[in-house]
């Protein structure tokens, strides 16, 4: 059994972006919880299978968070399945659910939904969304009380993508939570944006690091426990 509640730390890799198998092995050994696989744009049956292939040998947990129903597969431990609440079209918070559900066979013992607030305006998750990126801490956290108390999502994430998010938001977010876990992803590449947002999130969530120059090093310096 996996005990994802524990993780602290997750690497998400984007099957758009080229990799090599060397950095896919220095990921997987860098110390972080587990991987995900995940991205907005360009997700296809190939290269998430591309990907997927690439890590299959390795017993890290693996994490497909699909996009969409392109690329869903059943060989990574865990779905986390997105959800995002800060949008007014329907369709990304329930409507691809129901397409999902309607059209495949649903191992919903590995199945983890996620409430996210999305808040980054220029992020691919955002545009397509329609996502309400201007809002405040105190509409954050309703969202996020929401999400917990009402919908009862063991995940809530809020989502930076691109970009270092406001950490008194995280905190405001944090705060309201009761039996959610709070994941924070966004701009973290240095060891001081990752203590800063680990000290309110359970779990912090590293993407674009990973594929700058230098980027295993930058990966490991945001490994904090
Ligand atoms: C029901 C199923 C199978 C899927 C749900 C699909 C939903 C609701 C998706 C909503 C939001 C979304 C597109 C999430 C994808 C994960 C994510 C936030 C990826 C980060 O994307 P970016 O970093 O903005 O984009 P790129 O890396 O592609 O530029
Ligand atoms: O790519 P970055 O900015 O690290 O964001 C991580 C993750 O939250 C993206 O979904
Ligand atoms: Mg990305």
């Amino acid at each position: 059994m996996i005990d994802w509640k524990k993780w602290r730390h997750v690497t998400k890799l984007d099957p758009d972006k080229p990799i090599t198998p060397k950095a896919v092995a220095e990921i997987v050994d860098s110390g972080t919880d587990a991987i995900m696989v995940s991205g907005t744009q360009n997700i296809t049956k190939e290269n998430v299978a591309r990907l997927a292939e690439m890590l299959k040998d390795y017993s890290i947990p693996k994490v497909l968070e699909p996009s969409g129903t392109d690329g869903l597969r059943d060989d990574m431990d865990l779905l986390f399945v997105p959800s995002v609440l800060n949008t007014d079209v329907a369709f990304w918070f329930m409507g691809a659910h129901k397409i999902w559900v309607q059209h495949f066979d649903i191992d919903w013992d590995r199945v983890v939904p996620e409430a996210y607030i999305v808040l980054n305006p220029r992020s691919a998750v955002a545009i397509v969304t329609k996502a309400k990126t201007e809002i405040t801490p105190r509409e954050a956290a309703a969202y996020a009380e929401c999400a917990d108390r009402f919908f009862h999502f063991p995940v809530v994430y809020v989502e930076y993508s691109g970009t270092f998010g406001e950490p008194s938001l995280v905190k405001s977010v944090k705060e309201r939570l009761h039996d959610a876990r709070l994941f924070y992803g966004g701009g973290i590449n240095s060891r001081e944006k990752a203590e800063e947002m680990a000290q309110h999130a359970d779990t912090i969530v590293v993407g674009n690091a990973v594929y700058e120059s230098g980027g295993i090093e930058k990966l490991k310096e945001t490994i904090v426990r």
